[in-house]
């Protein structure tokens, strides 16, 4: 018996001036899965996550979320239908503090007055929420920071916060846009770790991730693109041997990297 793909890409292309970001670009995520994007920088990566966030709609092909076509419909519509995501750059807010980062999140969602909210206005809603936020910090292990001023957290776990903050609308699918860029192995351990706990809650995860000894571990199934065109899918132990990849991607360190992953 075949289920509904969580998320589905048929055809994606398109364009920004006479460059071609993504040409005909087609694949599935089941639900429960980890699914990396890869490929080079320019590879139309980022472009793929901004078309299936709502952010450019494309200029052929769908996206269906769960068997519905929702393609172009907004970033807040496709939070609504449970599709949340992460930035390449740190888009936390610094002088808030790590709770209050993550509530912001829930009330993006929710879109009541997040400023009435900070301020204490919520009532019953805003302890909720607290208990909410203080639950997501737990599972990124920053619940004995949840007053410290997000801008003060080392690097690692401010990609931690991010990352809860994203799950604070609650998804069903989750996208992540490079979650260990700039991070330490150490920092990238703990990324990883947090994102097994993701997947072990249900979410479904698309990442897009340049560290191959990451994606290698923790992909179910990896999707490489090149130049805007799928250049191979598969399983990490067939990606990191594919000829293709190894000659546009992974090149022999890479290959390496991927080899010891
Ligand atoms: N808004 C835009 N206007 C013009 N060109 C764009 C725009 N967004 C992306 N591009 C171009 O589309 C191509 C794909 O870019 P994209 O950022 O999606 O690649 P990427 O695979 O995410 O790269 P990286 O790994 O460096 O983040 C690049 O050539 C980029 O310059």
């Amino acid at each position: 018996m075949s289920t509904v793909p969580i998320l589905e890409l048929d055809g994606i292309s398109i364009a920004f001036g006479g460059l071609k970001a993504l040409s005909n670009v087609c694949f599935r995520v089941e639900k429960g899965e980890i699914f990396s994007v890869i490929g080079p920088n320019g590879a139309g990566k980022t472009t793929l996550f901004n078309i299936v966030s709502g952010v450019y709609r494309p200029q052929s092909g769908s996206v269906k979320l769960a068997g519905t076509t929702v393609t172009g419909e907004p970033p807040n519509r496709l939070a609504a239908r449970g599709l949340s995501r992460s930035f390449q750059n740190l888009q936390i807010f610094a002088r808030m503090s790590a709770a209050e980062n993550v509530m912001v999140g829930r009330h993006l969602k929710e879109s009541r007055n997040v400023a009435a909210h900070l301020l204490g206005l919520g009532g019953r809603d805003n302890r909720a929420s607290r208990a909410r936020a203080m639950e997501l910090l737990a599972l990124i292990g920053l619940e004995g920071e949840a007053d410290t001023p997000a801008g003060a957290l080392p690097y690692g776990a401010a990609k931690r916060l991010e990352i809860a903050r994203a799950l604070a609308t609650e998804p069903s699918l989750l996208l992540l846009d490079e979650p260990a860029a700039g991070c330490n192995p150490v920092e990238t351990g703990e990324i990883e770790e947090v994102i097994r706990r993701i997947a072990a809650m249900g979410v479904t995860v698309v990442l897009v991730e340049h560290d191959m000894k990451l994606v290698m571990r923790i992909s179910d199934r990896i999707h490489v693109l090149n130049y805007g065109e799928t250049l191979a899918e598969g399983r990490p132990q067939d990606i990191r041997t594919h000829p293709k990849v190894v000659e546009a991607y992974l090149g022999r360190h890479g290959a390496r990297e991927a080899a010891h992953a």
